[in-house]
């Protein structure tokens, strides 16, 4: 349902000149050197789509010791791809000092990163800092997979008079370890464009991937859910990249990748309903396998005791005591009690099969 907690947000359209939809930011993770940022810049502005250039200039690290951007002489490197390219500039602001510096040197966008988002004292120092400025300002989701976190980050920065608000979706942190970086849980930001309709979303593919040849697959799946556009990493030479070497594209993988989405500018309109519930029962599918998939690999190591101590593979007394167990929080959970014991005894079937082929094939 519609929130009217965002009024009067203004659409990326007039954010910036020549500022259109799905709005398209690329450049490098990091400014590491003017050369890379000058290289990197002027094969974007040839590619035709990029409207927005991106370089981190300060990096919120997980390690100290590790290389934390190169702080304000980037922003100087901006100013130059700004004059060379046209393109319009943005980066990440952490602190107050940063949003000081990013303005005085004429940056045309800021983002705030996971990492504060998460935290509201470091959004609130930001939001104090930006009173009075006129300048866009897009807020990436927590790292947890909180959505009223995020919403409160950008309540912050709408209660100083931003207008030019929007966020970004960069996925979310997960214990379940799967081939991508972060987990999208698309029904978050599904969640975010049904409440907000007027408030842009924008999806950053390279931090969920996390690897460069999974970032196409993301994109397109942020078009497919009608994002407003796309951030994306890209570097000259991402393998000696300073910083998230592995999810970065050149920028002619990347301008391959945009040419190559498809229903960019489908008006077909988008049944948030049906679909944002379809979306997240796939999710909760791949959690499933990704959780069957992690009990088989725990039973394959009992396999192999089984197989030292010479044990039957079948145990009836544990499998009652499982049955028993799981029959009862099925029933807790307002599930049936036969039907969690017909989807166990599926999954003992597969078990007693797969520990039967590992013992045997391993008899001489
Ligand atoms: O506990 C064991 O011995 C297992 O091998 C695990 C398991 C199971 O899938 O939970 C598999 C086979 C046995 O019949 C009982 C339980």
């Amino acid at each position: 349902m519609e929130n009217k907690k965002f009024q009067g947000i203004i659409p990326p359209e007039k954010w910036i000149k020549d500022c259109s939809t799905p709005l398209i930011i690329a450049g490098p993770c990091s400014a590491e050197t003017e050369e890379q940022v000058m290289q990197t810049a002027h094969q974007l502005k040839n590619t035709g789509v990029v409207q927005i250039f991106r370089a981190g200039i300060w990096k919120p690290r997980t390690q100290p010791n590790t290389f934390e951007g190169v702080g304000s002489v980037g922003l100087e490197w901006l100013q130059r791809v700004k004059r060379e390219t046209g393109m319009s500039v943005a980066t990440e602001v952490g602190s107050a000092k940063h949003v000081f510096e990013a303005i005085k040197y004429g940056v045309d966008l800021l983002w705030i990163g996971a990492r504060t988002t998460s935290n509201p004292f470091a959004i609130q120092e930001i939001a104090d800092a930006l009173q009075g400025a006129d300048i866009p300002v897009l807020v990436k989701n927590p790292l947890s997979p909180d959505l009223d976190l995020w919403i409160g980050a950008i309540e912050r920065l709408h209660a100083v008079g931003l207008r030019k608000l929007g966020a970004i979706h960069r996925g979310f942190f997960s214990w379940e370890k799967t081939d991508l970086r972060n987990q999208p849980c698309w029904h978050i930001p599904l969640s975010m464009m049904r409440q907000f309709p007027d408030l842009p979303i924008i999806c950053d593919p390279s931090h969920i991937a996390g690897k460069r040849e999974l970032v196409p697959e993301i994109a397109q799946r942020a078009y497919d859910l009608r994002m407003h556009g796309l951030m994306v990493e890209t570097h000259i030479n991402p393998d000696n990249a300073w910083s998230d070497a592995r999810q970065q594209l050149t920028p002619a993988n990347f301008s391959e990748m945009i040419q190559s989405l498809v229903g960019t500018d489908s008006d077909e309109p988008y049944n948030h309903n049906l679909n944002d519930l379809r979306t997240e029962i796939d999710e909760i599918d791949e959690q499933l396998l990704g959780m069957v998939a992690r009990r088989m690999r725990t039973v394959e190591k009992i396999a192999h005791l089984k197989e030292e101590e010479k044990l039957n593979v079948i145990q009836p007394k544990r499998w009652q005591d499982v049955l028993v167990n799981v029959k009862t929080k099925a029933e807790s959970r307002g599930l049936r009690p036969t039907f969690a014991e017909g989807l166990f005894n599926a999954i003992h079937e597969e078990s007693v099969l797969l520990q039967s082929n590992i013992i045997r094939s391993n008899q001489p």
